[in-house]
């Protein structure tokens, strides 16, 4: 009897596998360890859901989620814990939860540092330094010794590029490259109103850049932006008209920069999904690579050479990515208006460099 059975469940996954072939591809990679601290909280309880469906490594890439945050949030991890398990998620090998970040960092491959405190109405990211840069502080140290050495770090709590900047200060045996900041919000975001105005799908709005930090002076510039598979005969000349200058400037730009709060403004809260789903485009595209002829923009160790920007700034560029490692785009024409703008958001970062770690 028992045998029959086993030989009817040996036949039927035999044929399984037959049908779907990518059953074999899944096991063939190793697990990444992902490590998502803030678990307990708003961003992470929407982005370990993403990964866990696949949205950040794709259909075939298993992960083991290690879920940090602070001991005083210890249960509501584990309630956490138990709804990922309750999803059954086949591409979920292992979860840990960790109150202290030598068992939230061993080993990981990525680290999305979420966990920090959001700012309230009214307020500039930048008030949050003194809170949050200090977590900063400590989770560097905390990558540094525990971390694989190749980790891939992405600062999400505010204010998040000098929040990078700092973590990868105190992790000087990890490459500054392994550090970002997540601007990709504010690209997400800038795309999606220039497709609303249009009246494009979202998907043919690309190359928007952010320059700069993730706060109100970032600078979304559509000046080499591309506008694909126009719907309709006269097309280009309404679009030249509808987004013109006066409608860019005066109000597609604050509307980007001033996104957030706006959000804090009518949800008493701040951007918890749209934050998580940018952060998968942001991890998926770094590892996985964007495709040809796509720009994206990321929270990157500025090398000095580019635009004018000083170095050693964490300062958001157009990049490229291809397989884990990101490339800036160069030779760009700047006017003096981008120029501008570029300048003022790299002076508000010179600031907050100089009030986070001196000069
Ligand atoms: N860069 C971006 O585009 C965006 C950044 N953010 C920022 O992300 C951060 C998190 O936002 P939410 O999830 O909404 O906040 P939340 O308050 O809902 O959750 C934060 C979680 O972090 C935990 N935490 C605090 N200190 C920690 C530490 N040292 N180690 C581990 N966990 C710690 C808290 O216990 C809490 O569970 C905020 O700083 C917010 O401003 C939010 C949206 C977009
Ligand atoms: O505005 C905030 O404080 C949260 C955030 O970074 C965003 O929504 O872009």
């Amino acid at each position: 009897m028992d045998n029959s059975f086993n030989a009817k469940a040996v036949r039927r996954l035999a044929t399984i596998g037959r049908h779907f072939p990518t059953l074999e591809k899944k096991s063939e990679k190793e697990a990444l360890r992902v490590c998502v601290t803030g678990a307990a909280g708003s961003i992470g309880y929407s982005l370990l859901f993403m990964i866990a469906q696949g949205r950040m490594f794709g259909p075939y890439q298993k992960v083991i989620l290690h879920l940090l945050d602070l001991p005083t949030m210890k249960k509501a991890l584990e309630g956490v814990k138990m709804e990922l398990d309750d999803g059954a998620f086949p591409l979920v090998k292992d979860i840990i939860c960790a109150t202290c970040p030598e068992a939230g960092f061993k080993n990981i491959d990525v680290a999305l540092l979420v966990g920090a405190k959001p700012r309230g109405p009214g307020m500039e990211r930048k008030d949050l330094l003194r809170d949050n840069g200090n977590i900063f502080k400590e989770q560097g140290e905390a990558l540094d010794k525990y971390a694989k050495k190749t980790v891939k770090v992405l600062a999400v709590g505010n204010p998040a590029n000098t929040n990078a900047l700092i973590a990868s200060l105190n992790a000087p045996s990890i490459p500054r490259e392994n550090f970002t900041a997540l601007t990709r919000l504010d690209q997400n975001r800038a795309e999606a109103q220039i497709a609303h105005k249009v009246g494009v799908p979202v998907e043919n709005v690309n190359n928007v850049i952010i320059w700069g930090n993730h706060s109100a002076t970032q600078y979304p510039d559509v000046t080499h932006a591309t506008i694909t598979d126009y719907p309709a005969e006269g097309f280009v000349e309404n679009a030249k008209s509808t987004l013109c200058d006066k409608w860019l400037k005066e109000t597609f730009i604050p509307s980007v920069q001033k996104r957030g709060a706006a959000i804090i403004a009518a949800r008493k809260f701040s951007s918890a999904a749209s934050a998580a789903n940018a952060v998968c485009d942001h991890i998926h595209d770094w590892l996985v690579g964007t495709k040809p002829g796509k720009v994206v923009s990321m929270g990157v160790i500025s090398d000095g050479n580019s635009y004018g920007i000083r170095s050693g700034l964490m300062y958001s560029f157009p990049v490229t990515c291809h397989k884990g490692t990101w490339k800036i785009v160069d030779g760009y024409k700047i006017d003096d208006y981008s120029k501008e703008k570029m300048q003022i958001t790299e002076k508000e970062l010179i600031e907050e460099k100089s009030q986070a770690v001196g000069k």
